[in-house]
C-alpha cells in the first residue's frame, strides 16, 4: 500500500500536466523552516480551480497542520491537487466543494445564531478557523457584519472578553514582560508586517478601562483594514499592552486574563512605552504603528513622542476620527448648497474635550485654515465642553494639554451648559464627542434649528448606547431638516412624506483602513496631518450632487474597498508631494490622483483561494 501510495504521488509530482509557473501575484511561504523562495514551483492548472487566485503559498506543512493553519485550511475546498500532495486524503470529507457553497453553509449557520455576542463569536471562531472564508463572507455582507466584528457588538465582547475567550490571537506586552520585549517579537511567527493596531486598553469606546480584555479592539480594527482595504491578514498584527487596570470588576474577576494590579502610570509608563516601540522597529522598522483607545491623558503625549520618529505611527481617535469629522463637515456644506471655503464660516460645538473631541476639533480648525482663515479666527469659531461645561474664562488650565488649552473661551464664563452654549453660539454644527448616551435632548436639538436652515449634527460617541441622539430623534425634533452622521450604524429614518432622512456613519473606519494600504503600498515613512486632509477632501466627494442634496454625506460602508482605494489615492499623492515615498510606484502612477487610486485598488488582497503547494 505504502509503496503503491508514494508512486502515485510521484507520479502526480512528475505529471506532465504541472506546469512551472511563477505568479504575478507572488509567492509566499508558510510553514516551519520557510525555505528558499526561489525554488522551482509547480502548479496543477485544471478547470476545477478557475475560480482561485493565481496566489501561490509554499508550505512545508502536511496532514492536520495544514488544516489547523487558518491561512492554509480551505475546510472541504482543497484541490484534488492539494489533498494529494499536503496527504490530506482522508482527512477531509471525499466532496470538494467551492467558497459558494462554504459560504452558503457557514451564513446559514450564522443567521442561526441567536444574540450579537453569539454571532461574534461565530465569526470569531471562523477567523481562527480559515482566513479566506472568514474575509470573503465580511466583504460580501460588510455592511451587515461590521456592525458585529467592530462596533457597537465589539464593545460587548471587550466587556465580556474573560468570560468568553476560546483561543489566542495576537500578542500581548504585559509589565511581567519587561525587559524581554526585544526578544519577545521573535515569537512572532511573521517577518513581514505592514500594520500593527495597539491599545492598552484604557478607554475602549466610551467603556471606559477594560484592560487586557481590550484585545478585540485591534483585532476587530485590522479585521477592517484587511476586508475594507485589501491589507494582507497574515501581514497585519493586533497587540495589547497590559500595564494594569483600574476597572476593579475587571481586576477582582477570577477569570480575568490581565494582570490584577492597577495600571501604570507617569514616567514608568512612559518607559515601558518606549521600551515596547523600541522592539517592534527592532524587527519591524516599516511597519505601520496605530495607536487605538489610549486614554485622553496619554493618547496625544504618545502621539508627539512618536509619530516623528522616521517610522509611521497615528493615532487613530484623534488624527483618524479629524478626517472623517472634517469630511463630514465639507460633504455637508455641499448639501446646503455651500462651498469647501465656507468651511471657514461654520461655527462648531462640541460636547467632549478628550483626545477624540479636541483631535476632531484640531483638524476642522486646520481645514478652516487650508481655506484661508488664520490660526485666530479659525479658533474662534469652536465651542468646546468638558464633563464641567464649556471651557472658559475663569477654567485653570495651566496643567492641560496644549490641545485644550487652545480651545479655551476667553470671551465667555467657564461652565456654561450646552443650551446656554447653543443659544449663545447658535452653532451651524453640533458634535458629540462625549459618550454620554442621549446628552443631545430635544429641546437642544429644537434649539439648534431655531438659527440655521439645516442643522448639522453629529453625535460620534460609540458604541451606540453612548451615541448623543438617534437618527429618528434629530429627525423628528427638526421635521427632518437636519443633516445627521453617527459613529456607530444606524437605519436610515422615514421621513413619512416620501423622503428619507439618512443616518451617515461618521466614524473613522472610512479613513483609517485607506491609509493603511498607502502606507503599505508605498512604504511612506511618516504619517501626517495633510494625509488626512487630503482623505477628507476625496471622501467628501465621492457622492454625486443629488445624493449629498438629499442629505447623504458619503458612499454607504458596504462600499469601503472603493472608499480605501481613494483615500489611499490621496495620500499617496501627498506623500509622494512631500517626499515621503520608500517604495516607488511606476512613474505613470505617480502622474495622477486617478492613477493612484487604481494602483491601490490593484494592490489589494483578495480572499479567493490561492495554490498550495509543497515544499
Ligand atoms: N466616530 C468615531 O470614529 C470615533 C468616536 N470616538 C468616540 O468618542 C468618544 C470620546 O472619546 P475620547 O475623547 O477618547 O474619550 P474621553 O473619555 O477622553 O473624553 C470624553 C470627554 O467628554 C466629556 N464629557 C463627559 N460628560 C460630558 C457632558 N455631559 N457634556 C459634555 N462633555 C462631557 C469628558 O469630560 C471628556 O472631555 C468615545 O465615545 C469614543 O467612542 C472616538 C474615536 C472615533
Ligand atoms: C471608532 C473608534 O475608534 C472609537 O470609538 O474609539
Ligand atoms: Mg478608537
Amino acid at each position: 500500500m505504502f509503496r503503491s501510495a508514494s508512486k502515485a504521488f510521484a507520479q502526480v509530482l512528475e505529471s506532465p500536466r504541472l506546469t512551472a509557473l511563477r505568479s504575478t501575484a507572488g509567492v509566499t511561504s508558510r510553514g516551519p523552516h520557510i525555505g528558499n523562495k526561489s525554488s522551482s514551483i509547480s502548479r496543477h492548472i485544471s478547470s476545477e480551480e478557475d475560480e482561485r487566485s493565481d496566489e501561490i503559498v509554499q508550505t512545508k506543512h502536511r496532514r492536520l497542520s495544514v488544516i489547523h493553519d487558518p491561512s492554509l485550511n480551505r475546510g472541504s475546498g482543497f484541490s484534488v491537487d492539494e489533498r494529494e500532495r499536503l496527504l490530506l486524503r482522508g482527512l477531509v470529507p471525499p466532496r470538494r466543494q467551492g467558497l459558494d457553497q462554504q459560504i452558503e453553509r457557514v451564513m446559514k449557520t450564522y443567521e442561526r445564531q441567536r444574540s450579537d455576542l453569539d454571532k461574534f463569536q461565530f465569526l470569531s471562531l471562523l477567523m481562527d478557523r480559515n482566513t479566506v472564508l472568514f474575509y470573503r463572507i465580511l466583504v460580501d455582507n460588510f455592511e451587515k457584519l461590521a456592525p458585529i466584528v467592530y462596533t457597537p457588538v465589539v464593545g460587548e465582547a471587550c466587556q465580556k472578553f474573560h468570560a468568553i475567550y476560546r483561543r489566542t490571537r495576537g500578542m500581548y506586552f504585559s509589565l511581567d514582560d519587561r525587559q524581554h520585549f526585544r526578544t519577545m517579537v521573535f515569537n512572532w511567527p511573521e517577518d513581514d508586517v505592514d500594520v500593527i493596531v495597539v491599545t492598552d486598553g484604557s478607554r475602549v469606546l466610551a467603556l471606559g478601562d477594560l484592560g487586557c480584555n481590550s484585545m478585540n479592539i485591534p483585532i476587530g480594527k485590522l479585521s477592517l483594514y484587511v476586508s475594507g482595504a485589501g491589507l494582507t491578514p497574515t501581514k497585519t498584527l493586533p497587540i495589547v499592552l497590559d500595564v494594569g487596570t483600574d476597572n476593579e470588576h475587571l481586576r477582582d474577576h477570577p477569570l480575568y486574563l490581565g494582570l490584577p494590579r492597577r495600571r501604570l502610570r507617569g514616567d514608568e509608563y512612559i518607559e515601558v512605552l518606549d521600551e515596547w516601540i523600541g522592539a517592534i522597529r527592532l524587527r519591524w522598522p516599516n511597519a505601520l504603528i496605530q495607536f487605538e483607545d489610549f486614554s485622553s491623558d496619554v493618547a496625544e503625549v504618545l502621539l508627539e513622542r512618536y509619530r516623528y520618529n522616521d517610522a509611521p505611527v497615528f493615532n487613530d481617535d484623534i488624527q483618524s476620527t479629524g478626517c472623517i469629522a472634517v469630511a463630514s463637515v465639507l460633504a455637508s456644506l455641499r448639501a446646503r448648497g455651500l462651498n469647501a471655503r465656507d468651511i471657514a464660516r461654520e461655527v462648531i460645538v462640541c460636547a467632549g474635550a478628550g483626545s477624540a473631541g479636541l483631535g476632531v476639533c484640531d483638524a476642522i480648525a486646520k481645514a478652516m485654515e487650508a481655506e484661508g482663515a488664520s490660526a485666530n479666527d479659525a479658533r474662534a469659531k469652536f465651542f468646546i465642553l468638558d464633563e464641567n461645561g464649556l471651557l472658559g474664562r475663569e477654567r485653570d488650565m495651566s496643567n492641560d494639554s496644549a490641545a485644550r488649552q487652545k480651545f479655551q473661551r476667553k470671551d465667555l464664563p467657564d461652565g456654561m451648559s450646552l443650551i446656554e452654549v447653543i443659544r449663545a453660539a447658535k452653532p451651524t454644527v453640533l458634535l458629540g464627542l462625549s459618550g454620554v448616551g442621549g446628552l443631545f435632548t430635544e429641546e437642544i436639538v429644537k434649539e439648534m434649528d431655531k438659527h440655521v436652515d439645516r442643522p448639522v449634527v453629529f453625535p460620534m460617541s460609540n458604541p451606540s448606547s453612548a451615541s448623543e441622539c438617534t437618527p429618528e430623534q434629530v429627525f423628528s425634533w427638526t421635521k427632518g431638516n437636519a443633516i445627521y452622521a453617527s459613529g456607530s450604524p444606524f437605519e436610515n429614518v422615514e421621513l413619512g412624506d416620501g423622503r428619507i432622512g439618512y443616518s451617515n456613519q461618521a466614524n473613522n473606519v472610512y479613513s483609517f483602513p485607506g491609509l493603511g494600504l498607502a502606507v503599505t503600498v508605498l512604504r511612506i515613512s511618516c504619517v501626517t496631518d495633510d494625509m488626512f486632509l487630503a482623505a477628507a477632501r476625496r471622501i467628501a466627494q465621492l457622492l454625486p450632487d443629488e445624493d449629498v442634496k438629499k442629505g447623504l454625506l458619503f458612499p454607504r460602508v458596504g462600499r469601503l474597498r472603493e472608499i480605501s482605494a481613494e483615500v489611499g489615492g490621496a495620500v499617496g499623492m501627498v506623500a509622494l508631494e512631500h517626499g515621503l515615498v520608500r517604495k516607488m510606484p511606476p512613474t505613470e502612477v505617480t502622474q495622477s490622483l486617478d492613477g493612484m487610486v487604481a494602483y491601490m485598488r490593484k494592490n489589494m488582497w483578495e480572499p479567493k483561494y490561492g495554490h498550495i503547494v509543497a515544499e
